[in-house]
């Protein structure tokens, strides 16, 4: 069970007791007083939910269209109350009451279908298909019944309608709790959950039980029960709810799934109109097949966009923007096949900033940043082959592929990229007057087996060139 805070379980209790007082009191006065409380509750539920949606959480706009969905149904209580005591209809099915009441179900079925996390022009299909299921559930609903009321056969088809209507509310709110793992929205589908459950039990025990009991009776302090429990859940779960192990194949299924259910709904009750409202059966089927593919389109766009993104961000350093290893080891791979077949020579140069490690200590890393994106660009600048490419192999070391190349070539590359590097106008570290790379070159004419081998005569070169002094190429041929 869900717990509540002290005072709000307090003043539920008190409102029932006052609820139970005002049947027992006043045996004439009990069906108007009874009709008030039930028209109360739910705007309290709806006044809660609205409140809790001002937080602008992750759950906001959920709370929003539950505050919504309870104001629809304190306006069908109303509207009950207008016709039954007002006017003295005393038909168990006044028409517009029926309406709102139906209507109550369209914002729940956004909420359920629309995950929150989607980008807005998604939502607004969602919010469309939303408004065109209402208004053919206002078809079917009036193929029922008029503004004056149901006959028989309409008062069982509109309890089975709410039948469905609940069972389906409480099903999906429950799925979706189960595929939500923490976090606001979670504690939303847990609070929407429960009151679904309660709220289903209660509608199909006022339906089928006790049915033809008219207003202003003890069974109308059930129907206080899902409103007030939803109350104390908008009002009472400041705290954050456990996070749940939710497997992430349910998720992405439920995530996937959702937005299904408004197209589904909306053909499922254009099957329902078709025999007595065609055309606008044919429209239903007609917007629930566009509005489905063009959210399904544009949700493809939206994925390919991401993983674009995400190639990008697999294959590319994210500091200087050049390759990354992983993408310079796939280039290596093709370069090397590449030269195992024509022989045509490769040259790979390992380049490794001099000092670095006191260009941070001394300007900072943030300094640091700065420079290896100016050697980045520095070194890049010095290639003017399309079949050479750059790398960032890590760190403050770079490299560089060069096929179809001689050890003269090679090595006058690396010069030229030395040359570029001190050439730049970069902050040094205090013993140096300027920023230098050192540079060590490996050649291979005719390629074996391993290209790892090329690497490991670049990285001896690179050796050489730091004990050396530093600022300056050296060649290892394999
Ligand atoms: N600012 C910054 N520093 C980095 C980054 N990656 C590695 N470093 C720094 O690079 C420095 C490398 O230091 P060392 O390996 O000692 O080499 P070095 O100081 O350049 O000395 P030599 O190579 O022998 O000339 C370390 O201080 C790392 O913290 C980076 O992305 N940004």
């Amino acid at each position: 069970m869900p717990r509540l805070r002290a005072p709000f379980s307090s003043f539920l209790l008190l409102y029932v007791l006052c609820h139970a007082l005002a049947l027992w009191i006043d045996r004439g006065a009990a069906k108007p007083l009874s009709y008030a409380f039930l028209s109360a509750t739910p705007l309290l539920a709806g006044v809660a939910c609205f409140l809790r949606s001002r937080r602008r959480d992750a759950a906001a706009g959920n709370w929003l269209a539950l505050a919504l969905a309870m104001l629809l149904w304190a306006g069908g209580m109303f509207a009950g109350m207008w016709q039954d005591v007002i006017q003295q209809n005393s038909n168990v099915a006044p028409g517009l009451s029926m309406l709102l009441y139906v209507l109550y179900g369209v914002p729940l079925t956004f909420i359920l279908a629309s995950p929150g996390k989607d980008a807005w022009w998604l939502r607004l299909i969602d919010g469309v298909l939303a408004a065109v299921l209402g208004y053919l559930f206002f078809v079917q609903t009036f193929s029922f019944a008029t503004m004056h009321g149901a006959d028989a056969q309409g008062v069982v088809n509109l309890r089975l309608m709410f039948d469905i209507e609940n069972i389906y509310i409480a099903a999906f709110a429950l799925i979706r709790l189960a595929a939500t793992g923490g976090g606001e929205s979670r504690m939303f589908f847990k609070a929407l959950s429960w009151y679904a459950c309660v709220y289903l039990a209660v509608a199909a025990f006022n339906n089928h039980f006790d049915a033809d009991v008219d207003f202003g009776t003890p069974v109308d302090l059930l129907i206080d029960l899902p409103f007030l429990l939803l109350f104390g859940l908008a009002c009472s779960w400041h705290k954050a709810a456990r996070p749940a192990v939710v497997p992430a194949r349910l998720v992405w299924a439920v995530r996937a799934g959702s937005p299904l259910l408004l197209p589904a709904s909306l053909l499922a009750v254009s099957a329902a109109i078709l025999h007595g409202e065609p055309r606008h059966a044919v429209a239903g089927f007609a917007i629930a097949a566009l509005g489905y593919g063009l959210r399904s389109i544009l949700a493809q766009v939206g994925a390919f966009e991401e993983r674009a993104q995400l190639n990008e961000l697999a294959l590319h350093d994210p500091l200087t923007g050049l390759a990354n290893r992983r993408q310079f080891e796939a280039s290596l791979r093709r370069a090397w096949q590449r030269v195992r077949r024509r022989d045509d020579g490769l040259a790979l140069l390992l380049i490794d900033v001099d000092h670095f490690k006191q260009v941070n200590d001394s300007l900072g890393h943030q300094a640091g940043d700065r420079c290896l994106r100016a050697v980045a660009g520095a070194l890049s600048a010095c290639l003017n082959r399309g079949g050479d490419s750059l790398a960032r192999y890590g760190g403050e070391e770079f490299v560089a592929i060069l096929p179809v190349a001689t050890p003269e070539s090679a090595r006058m590359m690396g010069e030229a990229m030395r040359a570029a590097v001190a050439a730049l106008r970069m902050p040094a570290p205090e013993a140096e007057t300027r920023l230098t790379v050192s540079i060590g070159v490996g050649f291979v004419q005719q390629a074996g087996d391993q290209d790892a081998s090329l690497l490991a005569v670049a990285d001896a070169a690179l050796y050489r060139a730091k004990h050396a002094g530093r600022n300056r190429v050296e060649l290892g041929m394999l």
